[in-house]
């Protein structure tokens, strides 16, 4: 992002200066929907960086904005101060708003506020917060009032590993530019705010777009730009034929989500391998949907007329099932592993090497742990996860509320879609559903992950709209609605 700062610093006409007079404006103006009682008693620390510049420039602009109760406090715990934090002290001090420089934590003790506004370090943090620092955030967080931080919250590294003890700001609110910062994504961010919103403030997106950077966030438009329409002549050989290989005898709602949401998906012909016991509930419940009943006779050849195969949801941990999945990953083309597939994989660490390459993994959080090594933090997760990734020619599909779709290239794909309410058992089922039926319907396996994941998120936010909790059938059910919705 610094990057993109300095871009249009040089190529467009706009400085430094003016650049962060955008950004403090775009603060303002959200904040002002946030707060709307002028009388708020808002106390702004500020340091010695440009987010102490924004801090000083957004006090002048809130008193201009006629906030009646402003203070600001200047933290000068060193002496080096940014050339536009300068200027915005010398615009500010033209103004009747009192500022008091701290120069040390005791000072800001008795600090009174309803609103802090939390100014001191952003994206500049280059090390842990210690001493006077670290002590005056402890008090910022002890008082009771609301923080609201400017772009980043003081102590938070916008990426690398988020400490276990976390020690910067706790924000309700963070009021962040352009884009959102990496560590955002993570769960550990839970530590440091509630929610976050993103302003523009006018970098160039072009430039952004084109910055070599490994994560991506993905939009609407990216989705769009994927999914190609049913063709014309098309029918349901087009579209593929996927093989589930799926549930068991205490677990055959399994086999029926992913067979479902592969059907809702678009797969021209959905099978599923399941045991004997199923059949009734499948024909029943699915009947577009057919059956190969698993047994011990199963041979290579009955896989043949299948173009895609995803194994796991509901699969029971048998050792014909082990088997099963070997003849499955001798066949050699890409495969969708889920749930027992992956517990699977991480008892059979040689199977796990054989696997075809753009095979597609799709582990939660324990699954992925089991399969490459206890991690601390999400951070060191991803860059296992990117690793292994680029070493074995897999897209693996950390499942979380924000999806990371890591690819062999070492991109790192973020899902934005998806909510708490979509919180419940056999929602990563469906997942596996929708990633095989755009496999067979010929996309290839990043694409086809990519898709499945946004789509699947956003069918569970649309559903979420009027919706406390939404189940897995729900979503699967929405799927076709959501692709439809997703090309207009
Ligand atoms: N680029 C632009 O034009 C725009 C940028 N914008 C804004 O700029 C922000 C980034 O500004 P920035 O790069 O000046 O860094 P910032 O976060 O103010 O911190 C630097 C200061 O902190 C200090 N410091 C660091 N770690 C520390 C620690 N642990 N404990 C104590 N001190 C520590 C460090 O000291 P030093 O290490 O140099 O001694 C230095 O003095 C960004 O978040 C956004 O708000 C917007 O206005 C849009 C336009
Ligand atoms: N809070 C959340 N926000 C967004 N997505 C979520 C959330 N909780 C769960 N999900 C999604 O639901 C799915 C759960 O997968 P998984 O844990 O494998 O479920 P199951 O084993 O019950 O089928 C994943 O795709 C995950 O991203």
């Amino acid at each position: 992002m610094q990057e993109a700062d300095n871009y249009v610093i040089i190529n467009q006409p706009i400085s430094s200066i003016n650049l962060m007079e955008n950004a403090s404006k775009a603060f303002c103006k959200l904040f002002k929907k946030e707060v709307l009682d002028k009388e708020a008693q808002l106390s702004i620390l500020c340091g010695q960086g440009n987010n102490g510049g924004d801090g000083l420039a957004i006090a002048r602009l809130l008193h201009n904005d006629k906030y009646k109760n402003i203070s600001v406090y200047v933290i000068k715990f060193a002496d080096s101060q940014s050339e536009g934090n300068k200027q915005n002290v010398k615009r500010l001090l033209k103004l009747k708003v009192p500022v008091t420089i701290v120069q040390n934590a005791v000072k800001l003790k008795e600090l009174k506020a309803d609103i802090i506004i939390d100014a001191m370090l952003g994206s500049g943090l280059n090390k842990p917060l210690k001493d006077d620092y670290a002590d005056l955030v402890a008090l910022v967080n002890a008082s009771k009032a609301r923080i609201i931080s400017v772009d980043v919250p003081t102590g938070f590294a916008t990426e690398g590993e988020i400490p276990e003890n976390y020690n910067g700001i706790k924000a309700d609110l963070v009021i962040s530019f352009q884009r959102p910062k990496i560590n955002f994504f993570f769960p550990e961010s839970v530590e440091a705010f509630y929610r976050y919103k993103i302003v523009d403030i006018g970098l160039d997106e072009n430039f952004i777009q084109g910055l070599t950077s490994n994560w991506k966030l993905l939009k609407n438009a990216d989705i769009k730009a994927l999914i190609k329409p049913r063709a014309n002549f098309s029918h349901k050989g087009t579209y593929g034929h996927a093989l589930l290989v799926a549930g068991n005898t205490t677990t055959m709602g399994a086999a029926i989500l992913v067979a479902s949401a592969c059907l809702n998906a678009g797969a021209g012909l959905t099978t599923v391998c399941l045991p004997q016991s199923g059949l009734i509930a499948l024909n029943t419940t699915l009947p577009e949907v057919m059956a190969l009943p698993r047994n011990e006779h199963l041979a290579i050849e009955d896989f043949d007329k299948f173009n895609v195969i995803a194994i796991g949801p509901g699969l029971g941990l048998e050792p014909e099932n082990e088997e099963l999945f070997e003849k499955i990953i001798n066949l050699n083309k890409p495969i969708i592993v889920d749930a027992d597939g992956l517990t699977i994989l991480s008892k059979r660490k040689d199977l796990l090497d054989k696997l075809p390459a753009e095979s597609i993994l799709t582990p939660h959080v324990k699954e992925f742990d089991r399969l490459f090594g206890e991690h601390k933090n999400w951070w060191g997760r991803i860059k296992t996860a990117q690793k292994e990734a680029k070493e074995r020619d897999l897209i693996i599909v950390l499942k979380n509320q924000y999806t990371f779709i890591c690819l062999p290239t070492g991109e790192v794909r973020i899902n934005p879609t998806g909510n708490p309410a979509i919180a419940s058992g056999g929602m990563g089922d469906v997942l596996t559903g929708i990633i095989t039926a755009f496999m067979a319907q010929g996309y290839s396996s990043e694409d086809a992950a990519t898709l499945a994941v946004y789509i699947h998120g956003k069918a569970g936010d649309k559903l979420a709209e009027n919706k406390f909790v939404v189940s897995a059938h729900q979503v699967a059910l929405q799927i076709p609605k959501t692709m439809k919705d997703s090309l207009s």
